[in-house]
C-alpha cells in the first residue's frame, strides 16, 4: 500500500500474513510488515527494497508514486533478504538508479547478487551527507544492529530517522496491537546480543533532533519518541524495564509445575504484583526470553534429566546467555527423584553472566513437594519479594577503574560484542573471539 508520510515522503512497503516463521524461528501471529520509503525531491531516493514474497506489490507501489520518473538513488540500509531480496528486480526496472551503501553493503551485494556488477554504486562513509534538493541525508552507521553493514539515515529537513531494523516490531501494519510487547520480543530475539552496539548508535543519534522514526518493520513512530528511545536505552543497557518476577519452569509429571505455582502464590501473598509464568515446553520461547529481560527477578524451575537439566531449560538459558543476560536476581527450583543435579547445572550456565545475584534460599524437591521443600519455597518467596531494579549498582565494586573523563575507555567488536579495554586499539589487533580485524571495532 502507498501512504503519504509527509508531502514529499511516501511509504511503499507491504504486509505479509502468509509467512509462518520470521527469520526461520519467530512465530508472527499478526504477520510482518516490510517497510520501504521514497523521498521525492529534485533527486528521488528509495530506502531499501523488500522481501521476495512482496516484490511485485512493492514495485507497483513505487510506480504509483514515481509515475514515469526514475529514482536517482536506492539507499540500502540493511542487506538481510527481508529487505534486500528485490534489489535485482529493482535494478532491472530502474537500471540507471545508483545504489548507495557502505563497503560492507557492497561486499554482501556481490555475494547475494553477483549479476549486478554493472549498476552504479555510491559508497558512503559514516556521517557522510547526500543532498536531494530541499532534503539532506546523513548516513549514521549502526554496525551489528543487527548485521555488520547496517546504517541508518537521518533526513534533517523533516527531521526523520530512517532507522533500519531498529525500533521495528513483529506484526503487520494493518494490525492494531500494543507496540511494546512485540517490539520487545523482536528486539531481544533479533538484536538482544548487541546491546553495546545499540548503545553506541543511541549515543550517535542523541544530538539529532528527530520528529519521526521510520523503521523497516512495524509502524512509523511519530509521537512521544522519548518513550521508544528510553525503552531501547533500557533494553540495550540490559537494565530491567519493570519490577516483577518471571518464573520459567519445566515439568514432566506436574510436580515441579506445582512448586512453581506455589511460589507464585506465596509471592502474590507477599504483595508482588507482577508475576509471569512460562512453561518452557509449551510457551513461545521468544516470549519467555522477552519476559526474562523485562523483569528484575527470574526463577528457573526444572526437573533433573539424565543427570543434568531438562532440555527446554537448557535451551532457554542458552538463549539468555547468548544475549548477554545480566543485572538480574535469580532463584532456582530443582526436582530430582534419585540424584537432583539440575541446580548445579543451571548455576554453571550462568557463571559467566554479569551482575547476577544468585538467591540464597533455593529449593530442592525430591519427586514431589513436601513440608521441607514447601518451607524452602516460602523462604525463596520471602527473599524474592523486594524488587532489585538496579542490581548492577547494588553489586557494583567500589568505583571501577575510570579514566579522567569518568568513563571506561575501550573498543567493542561489531561482529561479536567482545570488549577490548584500553585507550588505543593496536592496528594489528585481531578479535580473540571471532578473529575479525581491528577495523571491525568501534569505540565504546
Ligand atoms: C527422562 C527422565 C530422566 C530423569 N532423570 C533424572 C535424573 O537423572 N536424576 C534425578 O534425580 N531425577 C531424574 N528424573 C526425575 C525428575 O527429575 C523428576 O523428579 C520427576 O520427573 C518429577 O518431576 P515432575 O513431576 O516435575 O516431572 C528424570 C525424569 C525423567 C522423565
Amino acid at each position: 500500500m502507498v501512504e503519504k508520510v509527509t508531502e514529499s515522503i511516501f511509504y511503499v512497503g507491504a504486509n505479509d500474513h502468509d509467512l509462518d516463521l520470521f527469520e526461520g524461528q519467530y512465530i508472527i501471529p499478526n504477520g510482518m510488515a516490510y517497510n520501504s520509503y521514497v523521498i521525492v525531491d529534485d533527486k528521488i531516493v528509495v530506502f531499501d527494497t523488500i522481501d521476495k514474497s512482496k516484490t511485485g506489490e512493492w514495485l507497483d507501489n513505487l510506480a504509483e508514486v514515481l509515475g514515469e520518473r526514475t529514482p536517482d538513488y536506492l539507499v540500502v540500509q540493511h542487506m538481510e533478504p527481508d529487505h534486500s531480496a528485490s534489489i535485482n528486480a529493482f535494478a532491472e526496472k530502474y537500471p540507471k538508479t545508483a545504489i548507495v551503501g557502505n563497503k560492507k553493503t557492497f561486499t554482501m551485494i556481490e555475494q547475494f547478487f553477483p549479476e549486478l556488477d554493472s549498476v552504479e554504486k555510491v559508497e558512503v562513509k559514516d556521517g557522510e551527507t547526500l543532498d536531494l534538493g530541499s532534503h539532506k541525508l546523513t548516513f549514521v552507521f549502526a554496525p551489528m544492529v543487527h548485521w555488520p553493514e547496517v546504517m541508518m539515515t537521518y533526513e534533517s529537513t523533516e527531521k526523520i530517522l530512517f532507522s533500519a531494523d531498529a525500533f521495528g516490531k513483529f506484526g503487520a501494519r494493518d494490525t492494531d496491537e500494543d507496540w511494546a510487547c512485540e517490539a520487545r520480543r523482536y528486539y531481544f530475539g533479533i538484536v538482544g546480543k548487541y546491546g553495546a552496539q545499540v548503545q553506541a548508535v543511541l549515543k550517535k543519534a542523541k544530538d539529532l533532533y528527530i520528529e519521526k522514526i521510520c523503521p523497516l518493520h512495524g509502524p512509523i513512530l511519530e509521537e512521544d519518541l522519548g518513550y521508544y528511545i528510553d525503552l531501547y536505552d533500557k533494553w540495550s543497557g540490559y537494565r530491567p524495564e519493570t519490577e516483577g518476577v518471571c518464573i520459567c519452569y519445566t515439568s514432566v509429571y506436574g510436580n515441579t509445575k506445582k512448586a512453581a505455582e506455589l511460589l507464585r502464590d506465596e509471592l502474590a501473598e507477599n504483595g508482588v504484583e507482577t508475576i509471569e509464568m512460562n512453561d518452557l515446553a509449551r510457551c513461545d520461547m521468544a516470549e519467555a526470553v522477552e519476559d526474562a529481560f523485562r523483569y528484575d527477578r527470574l526463577v528457573l524451575a526444572t526437573t533433573t534429566y539424565n543427570g543434568g537439566m531438562f532440555p527446554f531449560m537448557q535451551q532457554f538459558i542458552d538463549e539468555l546467555t547468548e544475549r548477554n543476560f545480566q543485572n538480574r536476581y535469580v532463584g532456582f527450583i530443582e526436582n530430582g527423584s534419585w540424584g537432583p543435579a539440575a541446580m548445579r547445572a543451571m548455576k554453571k550456565e550462568l557463571e559467566g553472566a554479569k551482575n547476577i545475584k544468585i538467591a540464597e534460599n533455593n529449593v530442592t524437591i525430591k519427586s514431589k513437594l513436601n513440608d521441607a521443600s514447601g518451607g524452602q519455597i516460602e523462604a525463596l518467596a520471602k527473599e524474592l519479594t523486594p524488587g532489585h531494579m538496579d542490581l548492577a549498582a547494588e553489586l557494583a565494586e567500589p568505583a571501577e577503574k575510570k579514566t579522567e573523563e569518568g568513563k571506561k575507555k575501550g573498543f567493542v567488536c561489531n561482529i561479536c560484542g567482545y570488549v577490548y579495554e584500553g585507550d588505543t586499539l593496536p592496528d594489528d589487533f585481531v578479535c580473540p573471539l571471532c578473529k575479525h580485524p581491528a577495523s571491525d571495532f568501534s569505540p565504546l
